[in-house]
């Protein structure tokens, strides 16, 4: 079976290894490499901790996890031997890449956390890969959701929507919990029915031929209380809000 390996362990790199072993992946066939966390991971999932440079050399394909500005810095010693490198680092380009690792085979990713279930929307952009190397990235990228193929020039504004769009979900999760809380709702129902609302009004429009803007008026009953709301979040900009932390994230240069 295929071996895959994480350099760099971090948040991102345990929800992909997460949804690896949810898909009956061995953890026999993972392998990770970091400084402080990778022996903790065995600990934990039972995965094989190893050098940098022997996870190369055991992997078939080798997913890079650390933080962007520690590219050239991890990669200098290495060799990649012209495996298939699959890096999750938000900003750095396919040519920074193929310069930092002197590889060919390389795909250029942007995941998000929901691929530790499976459920994670990923782009993608790739150097010319050889047959075997398509198929193990195509089960690679199955396995832990959809994805798309995206030009390099959107892949900022794809990470700001789907990348950092979890944390922005959960954020109108928890504000709109919260303002049940501060209206006598006691806290775990308040954060249950807010998660389970969200959860169900995705899955409705996922499944539906209606837009988004549609769908909002068949909750709008005529002369009810969601008019109210919804005037209340125009009159208080909510659409020019997320309009401008989108922006803000896309020109956020990465560390
Ligand atoms: N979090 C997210 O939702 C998303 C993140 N990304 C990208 O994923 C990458 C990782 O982000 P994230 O997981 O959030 O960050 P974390 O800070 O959680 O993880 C960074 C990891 O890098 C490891 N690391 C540090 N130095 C080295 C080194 N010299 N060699 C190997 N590994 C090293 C750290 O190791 P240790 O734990 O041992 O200290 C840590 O495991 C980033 O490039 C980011 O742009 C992309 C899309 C979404
Ligand atoms: O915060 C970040 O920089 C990364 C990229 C997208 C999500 N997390």
């Amino acid at each position: 079976m295929i071996k895959y390996g994480f350099i760099g362990t971090g948040n991102m790199a345990q929800a992909m290894i997460k949804g690896l072993l949810g898909k009956g992946v061995s953890a026999n066939n993972i392998a990770v490499s970091s400084p402080r966390s990778a022996a903790k991971l065995t600990e934990k999932w039972g995965v094989i901790s190893l050098s940098a440079q022997k996870l190369i050399d055991e992997s078939s394909l080798i997913v890079l996890a650390f933080l962007p500005n520690q590219l050239e810095n991890v990669t200098a010693k290495l060799d990649f031997q012209d495996k298939l490198v699959v890096s999750v680092l938000a900003g750095i380009t396919l040519e920074q890449l193929i310069s930092a690792t002197h590889t060919t085979q390389i795909v250029r990713t942007l995941p998000n956390v929901n691929v530790a279930i499976n459920q994670g929307v990923t782009a993608f952009s790739k150097t010319e890969l050889t047959t075997t190397n398509s198929t193990t990235f195509k089960i690679f990228s199955d396995y832990l959701g959809s994805s798309v193929v995206l030009a390099e020039s959107q892949f900022a504004i794809f990470s700001a929507v789907a990348g950092s769009g979890p944390a922005y979900v959960f954020k109108y999760i928890d504000a709109l919990a919260q303002a049940g809380i501060a209206n006598g709702l006691e806290a775990k129902l308040a954060t249950d029915i807010a998660t389970q609302t969200v959860l169900g009004s995705a899955k409705t429009l996922a499944l539906s031929t209606q837009t988004a803007k549609e769908l909002q008026n068949a909750v709008t009953s005529p002369g009810g209380s969601t008019r109210a709301g919804l005037d209340d979040f125009d009159t208080h900009n909510f659409d020019d809000v997320i309009a401008h932390a989108i922006k803000a994230t896309v020109e956020h240069k990465h560390l």
